[in-house]
């Protein structure tokens, strides 16, 4: 049998992570989706499961696979199949490259500001339309200190809600003390206006993505998909468990 090869499409507060590579040389500073080849006797979900723990040192549930079919051409061993999973992390770990040497959170606007590998690039249309249809279901609650970002993030995904802090520094970046932290999540508006009120922060309706779904901005919302955990609503004076 041929070899497959495994990559991960982690989707996380309406943006997908990418990965440079650091070898081998002929792809070493180009982009992709983090994974690696399917050993003998593994499956492939198995294998993304093993490669995200060893490169990043998450645990992740995969969701799904991709249609698109890629294909890596070999010089050496003809073309090997490229599958792209969608995943969602499960836990509180952040991704850590320790195998690559930058990672970036990047939604569907900023897909092409990347120089992916030339394998990837077929799975770029999918990747726009999946994270275009999440965006449309994202809010920004932007915040002044970190801390309190992180708390909201934890807060909301207690509550069953897909959140993220968009402006976090990366691997790499410069760090940049002024500027304010973003939280973007699928959580109704009333209970992100809540946590921006306890925080001292504010919601920003505006649409994450500019060129969304929904259409122009005034255009009534499209319906919010169903939550995949229980959605319990805390109240804000708090923690009921
Ligand atoms: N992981 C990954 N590899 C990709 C992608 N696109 C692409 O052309 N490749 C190529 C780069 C490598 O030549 C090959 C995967 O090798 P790898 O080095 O990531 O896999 P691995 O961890 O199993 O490798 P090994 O060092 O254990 O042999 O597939 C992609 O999106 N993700």
């Amino acid at each position: 049998m041929g070899t497959t090869v495994v990559g991960a499409a982690i989707v996380r507060g309406g943006r997908v992570l990418a990965a440079r590579r650091t070898d081998p040389p002929n792809t070493a500073g180009r982009w992709e989706l983090p994974g690696g080849k399917v050993e003998p006797g593994e499956t492939a979900s198995g294998a993304i499961v093993r490669e995200l723990a060893e490169e990043l040192g998450v645990e992740v549930e995969v969701t799904g696979w991709l249609a698109t079919r890629g294909s890596i051409e070999r010089a050496d061993d003809g073309a090997w199949v490229l599958r792209i999973a969608t995943v969602r992390l499960v836990g509180d770990a952040e991704p850590q490259p320790a195998e690559h040497d930058a990672l970036v959170w990047l939604g569907s606007d900023e897909l092409d500001s990347v120089d992916w590998l030339d394998s990837d690039r077929v799975f770029l249309p999918e990747l726009d339309h999946l994270l275009r249809g999440l965006g449309g279901a994202f809010r920004r609650l932007v915040l002044f200190e970190a801390d309190d970002a992180r708390e909201v993030v934890r807060r909301l995904r207690v509550d069953g809600y897909d959140a993220a802090i968009a402006r976090e520094r990366l691997a790499g970046e410069d760090d940049d003390e002024d500027h304010p932290w973003a939280v973007l999540t699928d959580a109704p508006s009333f209970l992100a206006e809540m946590l921006a009120d306890e925080f001292d922060g504010w919601l920003d309706e505006r649409l994450d993505d500019g060129r969304s779904e929904r259409g122009a901005p005034g255009t009534p919302a499209a319906p919010q998909p169903l939550p995949s955990a229980p959605k319990r609503i805390k109240r804000p004076d708090g923690d009921p468990s």
